[in-house]
């Protein structure tokens, strides 16, 4: 699916990071207006082409192929084996989950879908020196430990036999790690990733620290970044963060494996692909087990989405069930707005509060799950009418009620989904998972003919407003929730999960790490012309520092003043391939 996405951005804070649940918060109080944000005309922002050429051209084989394709990879010789390194890159979509979280959780039925263009990259690399190196510049975060360290710490007791079925950690094998790493002085975020990841690596590339892998292969470098998904804010980044990580290990594991069979290696290779469907399985089990480090009981929803992409329809199983995960057709191209209200959530402490009602009023509780079911049933019901094959029924209103049992459903209207999105996000409210910044986007959106409902854990992050009416109406909403201080994203949803990367960091997400480090001031790269132009990638780096949607990017003062003074300037028109000043 080819996306294209308007992207507004404005100044703001990152947001900080979630507080320690036990921690008293601050009654909330409505973000003072930001000063008139720099306009932004219209902004394209999608995977550059030679990406989506070659994901396109991978998937048409695909069906036959799946577990050729690994297999049929060229193989460089003498990469593993020797001291040679070898290296995988991936990346991961977050998501938005458009009705049903929570509920999810408890079985119900929930629609989610990527959004494609926010993504989490990961780079997972061999070492020739044995250690393991960790490195997660959103929060300020790294790790570097040899192995014999860790040899020391753990015994390599928590290293799971090669090739070993992806399962989540226990407490005690978890409590070890946490341990290892206690006295990091990492924050509670950045620890709890940590953790995850440690676990991810010790799991499936225990080869690599049993001193199996070859003798080039003696340790192992990770390093995650953020290509303009907000972390915490209800788009899933832990979810994309674990899916990413899990692509990037597996794949290592599996070029490592085939070395030792092989008597050599091979790089990632070149070019972007998307992972087979075993490949996918395997990736998606490991981000859930990854998931359970940094969530405690996620339903599975967001790895599955960011894994798969597109739009799906995803019932949790009970009780040791499996999953249920349906490409949804018929999905609408729904235009919405994503805001994020900049206030900082915990996903974990906002599902063991859903948790604590249930216990306390069970069937109370029971009972609005039920509705929010009820509600993401009459959604899909509605896509499938909408099929034009399916019923071939005339435009109806939303609410129009009387039609006969037998009927089929009515197909789908923004306005529809809007109030069913509305009637979502109310029973979000029953369940504890609102707050004011929240119902501050709602009226906002309301006022202006939309409606909105969080997405995500809630308890703050970002709300999703079902765009109807007028291009002018959209361009006004944009600007009134600028003004509250919140922070916007137009776009579409579906699209890719997650892509591998052959061995090297593509363009655009390579400006994202350039950024990150700060090394440069933008203004050093602007050419003249009839317009100014900065090259692919500056435009992420711009969103980030006038968004200021991560930590830790080190980011001088001084860039981030004169990103923010150019782009005030001027009216920008932003995209994957340049950015452009008119
Ligand atoms: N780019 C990243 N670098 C390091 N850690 C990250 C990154 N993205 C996510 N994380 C980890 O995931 C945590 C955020 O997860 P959380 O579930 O609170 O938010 P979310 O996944 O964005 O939202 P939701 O679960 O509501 O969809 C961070 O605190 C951090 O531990
Ligand atoms: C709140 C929740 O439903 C979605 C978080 O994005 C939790 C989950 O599904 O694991």
């Amino acid at each position: 699916m080819v996306m294209e996405q308007d992207w507004t951005v404005t100044v703001g804070t990152a947001a900080a990071p979630a507080p320690a649940e036990e921690e008293e918060e601050e009654p909330w109080r409505p973000p003072s207006p930001q000063p008139s944000p720099p306009r932004v005309r219209g902004i394209v922002h999608k995977l550059p082409a030679c990406l989506q050429e070659e994901v396109e051209e991978e998937e048409e084989e695909e069906e036959e192929e799946e577990d050729k394709q690994v297999s049929n990879q060229p193989v460089a010789r003498a990469c593993v084996g020797t001291a040679s390194e070898v290296r995988v890159v991936t990346s991961a979509p977050g998501k938005v989950i458009l009705f049903g979280e929570h509920a999810v959780v408890y079985g119900k039925t929930a629609v989610g879908a990527a959004v494609s263009d926010l993504r989490v990259v990961v780079t997972a690399s061999t070492t020739v020196e044995p250690e393991l190196v960790l490195e997660l510049p959103d929060l300020d975060v790294s790790f570097r430990r040899t192995t014999p360290e860790l040899s020391d710490a753990f015994g390599f007791s928590l290293a799971v036999a090669p090739g070993a079925k992806p399962t989540p950690p226990d407490q005690a094998h978890l409590d070890l790690i946490s341990a290892f790493l206690s006295d990091e002085g990492r924050s509670k975020d950045g620890k709890k990733a940590l953790v995850s990841l440690v676990f991810l690596a010790l799991a499936i590339v225990p080869e690599i620290f049993l001193g199996k892998a070859g003798a080039g292969a003696r340790g192992l470098s990770l390093r995650a970044f953020s290509a303009s998904l907000p972390v915490g804010a209800g788009l899933g980044s832990s979810a994309a963060l674990c899916v990413a990580t899990s692509a990037a290990l597996t794949r290592l594991a599996d070029i490592i494996s085939r070395a030792a069979v092989e008597g050599g290696g091979e790089r990632g290779g070149g070019g972007s692909r998307r992972p087979s469907g075993s490949e996918l399985e395997r990736i998606n089990a490991w981000a859930f087990a990854g998931e359970t480090v940094l969530h405690g009981t996620p339903s599975g929803l967001d790895n599955t989405v960011s894994c798969y992409g597109g739009a799906i329809k995803f019932v949790k199983g009970m009780d040791g069930a499996a999953n249920t995960t349906e490409p949804i057709p018929g999905f609408p191209p729904l235009p919405i707005l994503l805001t994020n209200t900049l206030v900082p959530k915990n996903t974990g402490a906002l599902v063991a509060g859903v948790r604590r009602l249930l216990e306390a009023h069970r069937p109370a509780t029971t009972a609005t799950f039920d509705a929010i079911g009820a509600i993401a049933a009459e959604f899909l019901d509605r896509a499938a009418a909408s099929v034009p094959a399916a019923t071939p029924v005339a435009a109806a209103e939303c609410g129009d009620g009387a039609a006969a049992p037998a009927a089929p459903a009515q197909p789908l209207t923004a306005e529809c989904v809007g109030e069913l999105a509305e009637m979502n996000h109310r029973l979000l409210c029953a369940l504890g998972v609102g707050h004011p910044a929240l119902e501050r986007v709602c009226e906002v959106a309301s006022a202006h003919g939309c409606r909105s409902k969080l997405t995500g854990a809630g308890g703050g992050g970002c709300a999703v407003t079902i765009l109807s009416g007028e291009d002018l109406c959209k361009a006004s909403l944009v600007e009134a929730m600028l003004g509250e201080g919140f922070k916007c994203y137009e776009t579409s949803i579906g699209g890719d999960g997650v892509l591998f990367h052959g061995d090297a960091v593509p363009p655009p997400f390579v400006a994202a790490a350039a950024a990150a480090a700060a090394a440069t001031a933008p203004a050093a790269v602007a050419r003249g012309g009839d317009g100014l132009e900065i090259e692919a990638g500056w435009s992420m780096f711009l969103g980030q520092v006038l968004a200021g949607d991560r930590e830790g990017t080190g980011l001088g003062v001084a860039a981030a003043a004169a990103a923010v003074v150019i782009a005030a300037a001027v009216p920008v028109v932003l995209g994957w391939r340049g950015l452009r000043y008119y």
